[in-house]
């Protein structure tokens, strides 16, 4: 317990407040209750949350369509259910999908780091911050039903998770592939990766910006299971079941053994990389790749 409260991440409720006072602002409601089980169930504009059948693991769909990419807005109302989660003692488990088709996450929203001023930058990257660190410290058990397309923030997000389940399908491809666009995941990214699979297999697929399809994401470890789309919610369900079977206190004590290091390298350089990322992706440089490859998402189009 004292563990814990020590790993809690500082700044989180300042976040979170500033998230209901911009949602407020937009004039949205920011959550609605829902069925029976109102207290449970609950939505934002970009995020469901839904009990699963044993009522001790919560199902969090990602819903901002067309690909689910982490923006600012999303990563607020993300934030919130995930504290409300872990507020809540009736819950021991997430699983987190996509609602979105073929996509479980774009990733970082590109709008976001492209043509706005430093303030705006510096905002969104300490909500990038606050996704990982929230989600990689997070006492529950997380379990990611990866239901398509992975790559770069989308896998990130992923690779926090305790365990990922992938569909078998053409389109699930996962990966940090920031280079192909001309950035460089940053060290956390970096670490999260090499915690998974390896320093080797790291250095060669951020190098390259690999998106490893399923069979291979697989052989390199990035994914626990590859299932058919049709089983990827039932396997991540069976999946916690085991996972639940260990009680928490040893469970959690013994995955902060593992991850709190590596959270603690960004948590004591959390302004230096703010600092960082706001001055790289203010460059013209990166700015122009960036312009080059939100053209060329546009262009697959027509
Ligand atoms: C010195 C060191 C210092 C380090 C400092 C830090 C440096 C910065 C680090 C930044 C780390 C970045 C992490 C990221 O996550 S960047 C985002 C990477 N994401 C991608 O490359 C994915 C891009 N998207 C796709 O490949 C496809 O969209 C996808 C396969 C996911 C789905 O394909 P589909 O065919 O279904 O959909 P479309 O491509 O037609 O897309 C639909 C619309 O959505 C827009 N889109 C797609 N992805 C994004 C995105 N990530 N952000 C914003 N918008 C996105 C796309 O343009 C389409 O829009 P329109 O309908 O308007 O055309």
């Amino acid at each position: 317990m004292a563990l814990a409260v020590r790993m809690r991440v500082p700044c989180r409720a300042l976040l979170c407040a500033g998230a209901q006072l911009r949602g407020a602002a937009l004039g949205r409601p920011e959550w609605a209750a829902g069925g029976g089980d109102g207290a449970r169930r609950f939505a934002s504009l970009r995020v469901l949350v839904e009990p699963g059948a044993e009522g001790r693991v919560a199902v969090m769909k990602l819903k901002n369509p067309p690909v689910n990419s982490l923006s600012l807005d999303f990563l607020t109302e993300f934030l919130i259910s995930l504290e409300k989660l872990e507020n809540d003692k009736a819950f021991r488990g997430v699983v987190i999908t996509s609602d979105c088709p073929n996509v479980f996450s774009a990733g970082l929203d590109l709008r976001e780091m492209y043509g706005r001023n430093p303030g705006h930058y510096a905002e969104y990257w300490k909500a990038v911050q606050e996704l990982w660190l929230r989600l990689y410290l997070s006492n529950l058990v997380l379990v990611a039903a990866i239901n398509g397309s992975c790559p770069a923030g989308g896998c990130l997000m992923a690779l926090t998770s305790d365990v990922r389940i992938l569909s078998d399908s053409p389109k699930s491809v996962i990966g940090l592939n920031e280079t192909l666009l001309g950035i460089v995941a940053p060290f956390w990214f970096k670490d999260t990766l090499v915690n998974t699979i390896g320093h080797r297999a790291s250095e060669r697929a951020l190098q390259l910006g690999l998106l490893f399809p399923p069979a291979e994401a697989l052989q390199v470890g990035l994914v626990d299971h590859v299932v058919p789309e049709d089983q990827v919610q039932s396997m991540a369900l069976s999946v916690m079941a085991h996972w639940l079977a260990i009680p928490d206190h040893a469970r959690q004590l013994t995955k902060a053994m593992m991850r709190k290091a590596t959270a603690d390298r960004l948590i004591k350089q959390r302004e230096a990389d703010i600092q960082n990322f706001v001055s790289f992706i203010s460059r013209d440089s990166i700015q122009k790749s960036l312009q080059i490859y939100l053209e060329k998402l546009k262009q697959k189009k027509g």
